[in-house]
């Protein structure tokens, strides 16, 4: 979840019993944070997240090590590795939990990571999904997503505002897109770990993310929920770029579809980058990780 909409989501279940009722209010959308302006990321070169050389180190372990990658416009991209390896440091770095000693990271080809703060890493269009699901347990599954929509800055919504018949179609489009349309109503806190992890990424979607950070997301998930989650990722790649840090083999390989590029981190560093076949076939991967 983004700081944005945790820092509203905190206003929102606070007041919760009154918000519909209580008129706008400009003063409270201008207290979420600074709001950046005109820092549109340029995709001309379709490359969305470039990484070069970064390097983390926690009193002198290095936990990144001269990573680079890169992530292509529209890519859905798994990230594999073996516990340790640097997966959940690499995606601080993006979302600017954590600042590198060395290496660059950049959005588009324009807009330099390492000088953001968290909270405008948000705004540009960089969404995380933590392995965790973060949802506000006491509202309905359709307030969490109104609350996200009216989170996001650029739609310049106030928290109060009702919502227009554009923003009602968004918010029963993404219900559906992530199989909770009939749970529209019911409280968030008693949906399934699954339905929660998916509620968790239609409010990320109602923010329109360009990349979408997506960490262990089907940790926990029974089968069923498993193949689902698979396929609303391939029906979000192309209009977003996806980084998936997963452990589930079977479902990168649903994911990758037998043709998309793999990414093995190791170290803290690229091991292996390939189809999951050749990497799961490549020595020094074979050695360091075992698929599970
Ligand atoms: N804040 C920290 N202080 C010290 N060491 C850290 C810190 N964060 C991570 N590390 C170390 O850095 C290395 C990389 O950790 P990271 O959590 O990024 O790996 P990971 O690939 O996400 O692992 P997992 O698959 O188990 O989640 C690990 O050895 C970890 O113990």
């Amino acid at each position: 979840m983004t700081p944005d909409l945790m820092e509203a989501g905190a206003r929102r279940v606070a007041e919760h019993d009154t918000l519909m009722q209580t008129a706008s209010s400009g003063d409270r959308e201008a207290s979420f944070g600074r709001v950046l302006n005109g820092a549109e990321p340029d995709f001309a070169h379709g490359v969305a997240l470039y990484l070069d050389g970064i390097t983390v180190s926690f009193d002198g372990f290095r936990a990144l090590n001269k990573l680079s990658l890169a992530v292509n416009v529209g890519e859905l991209r798994c990230i594999i590795g073996p516990n340790g390896a640097g997966k959940t440091t690499m995606m601080d770095v993006i979302t600017g939990k954590t600042r590198p000693d060395l290496g660059t990271a950049s959005f588009g080809s324009n807009i330099d990571l390492l000088r953001l703060r968290e909270n405008e890493i948000a705004q540009i269009g960089i969404g995380r999904k933590f392995q965790k699901p973060t949802v506000f347990e006491e509202l309905s599954v359709f307030e969490n997503l109104e609350l996200a929509l009216k989170a996001d800055r650029r739609a310049r919504a106030g928290l109060f505002a009702r919502l227009s018949g554009a923003q009602l179609d968004r918010i029963a489009e993404t219900l559906q897109l992530i199989h909770l349309l009939p749970q529209a109503q019911r409280t968030a806190g008693l949906l399934s770990h699954g339905q929660k992890q998916w509620l968790e990424i239609g409010m990320l979607l109602m923010q329109d993310p360009k990349l979408l950070l997506l960490d262990e997301p089907v940790a926990g998930m029974t089968d069923e929920e498993t193949e689902r989650t698979a396929e609303l990722f391939l029906s979000l790649e192309g209009k977003h770029s996806l980084v998936v840090v997963e452990h589930d083999m079977k479902f990168v390989d649903e994911l990758t579809e037998g043709r998309k590029t793999v990414t093995v981190l190791h170290e803290g560093s690229v091991l292996a980058e390939g189809l999951l076949s050749e990497v799961q076939a490549d020595e020094k991967v074979v050695e360091v990780y075992l698929g599970r």
